[in-house]
């Protein structure tokens, strides 16, 4: 739906030149929920941005629905664009118009006609939750609710695409679980292809279907997220994934941990392995003791994910033997201490 073929950026200021954008290839599936992720400087608003052609590429093509975005007259993208909705973290509303004035705008330019834009602006207000609000100015609203309307003026058009750039980054941790619930619903809802960029892999974990991390300008890794978290390549996507599976409570709990013997293992489990009793089995197969020292479930869109540090005492044969136990029942483990 969405193909992004050796895209690249160069920014020029005075003498220096930045690659904001080195050679990215992507594809999007329609109706996807897709995640980039990387830390500050890496490239991603750049790379969003030229989706929707503020931003030009330097080098590459982009296609959306089979049109060329990256070569239409700047009369056509004008069209085109109508159908590629975008949400900001500032949320760049106007200020001086209430919610329900807002949401119309993009319909007034397309010249949408006065009684169909009065309807559609209704339905989409009903679609964000803002009933109540139509006659409120921005200044009245809280953050999750500006971005809401956001939300509903991005969508005015019917687009096909949502591009939403660090949508919930100005968010507390309660209205950005409630602002990606709502991305969630309208992507089923309306079978929306959705791109987000952001720095937190909460954000990727809740609602994205697959993540492409970045760095430096490039898409250093790629894949569904289950499979990312499960196995991060690069060391940047370690770190990533470590925001969720390791919270600062467990790292501090880790350090008092006072292992005199044993070893400590990291277990990394699918929902489908979660229903079995593995460690009854375990202490049933090996002579080993296991205590329990910690344990989280990460819920990810469709699936769930869990981590369990176990402290495991016995002989090293019987620890080993248990360690091949625990991977023979597809449970990824790794030896943190001992
Ligand atoms: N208009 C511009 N002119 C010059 N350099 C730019 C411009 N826009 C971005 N850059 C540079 O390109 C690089 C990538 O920036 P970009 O904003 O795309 O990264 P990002 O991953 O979105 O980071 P952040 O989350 O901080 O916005 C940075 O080094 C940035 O300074």
């Amino acid at each position: 739906m969405i193909e992004i073929k050796g895209v690249a950026k160069l920014f020029k200021s005075g003498q220096k030149k930045i690659k904001a954008v080195d050679q990215v290839s992507l594809n999007v599936e329609k109706g996807e929920i897709f995640g980039v992720i990387g830390y500050s400087g890496a490239g991603k608003s750049t790379l969003i941005r030229m989706i929707n052609q503020l931003e030009r590429q330097t080098e590459g093509e982009i296609w959306i629905d089979g049109v060329p975005i990256s070569r239409l007259s700047s009369r056509d993208l004008r069209v085109k664009r109508q159908k590629i909705g975008m949400i900001f973290q500032h949320f760049n509303l106007l200020w001086s118009r209430t919610v329900f004035d807002n949401i119309a705008l993009p319909l007034e330019v397309a010249n949408v006609p006065k009684s169909v834009r009065q309807e559609r602006v209704h339905e989409l207000i009903r679609l964000v939750g803002l009933e109540g609000k139509e006659q409120q100015y921005p200044s009245q609203l809280s953050g999750g609710q500006k971005q809401r309307v956001g939300i509903a003026r991005a969508l005015a058009n019917q687009p096909t695409v949502l591009l939403c750039d660090e949508a919930t980054s100005a968010l507390d941790p309660k209205t950005t679980d409630s602002i990606l619930e709502l991305l969630k619903d309208i992507n089923q809802k309306l079978g929306l292809t959705i791109i987000l960029i952001t720095h937190e892999m909460h954000v990727i974990q809740k609602i994205c279907d697959r993540v492409a991390v970045m760095e430096e300008g490039r898409v250093v890794e790629l894949g569904q997220v289950l499979q990312v978290f499960k196995e991060p390549k690069q060391q940047i996507t370690k770190d990533f994934v470590k925001q969720i599976t390791e919270s600062s409570e467990a790292l501090e709990a880790q350090a008092e941990w006072n292992i005199a013997e044993g070893k400590v293992v990291q277990c990394h489990f699918l929902v489908q392995t979660s229903g079995q009793p593995i460690l009854s089995k375990l202490i049933r197969s090996c002579d080993v003791d296991v205590n329990v020292v910690q344990g989280k479930i990460n819920k990810l869109k469709d699936s769930s994910y869990g981590t369990l540090f176990l402290h495991l005492t016995g002989s090293e044969a019987e620890i080993n033997r248990a360690i091949q136990f625990l991977q023979e029942q597809q449970v990824e483990v790794e030896v943190l201490v001992g």
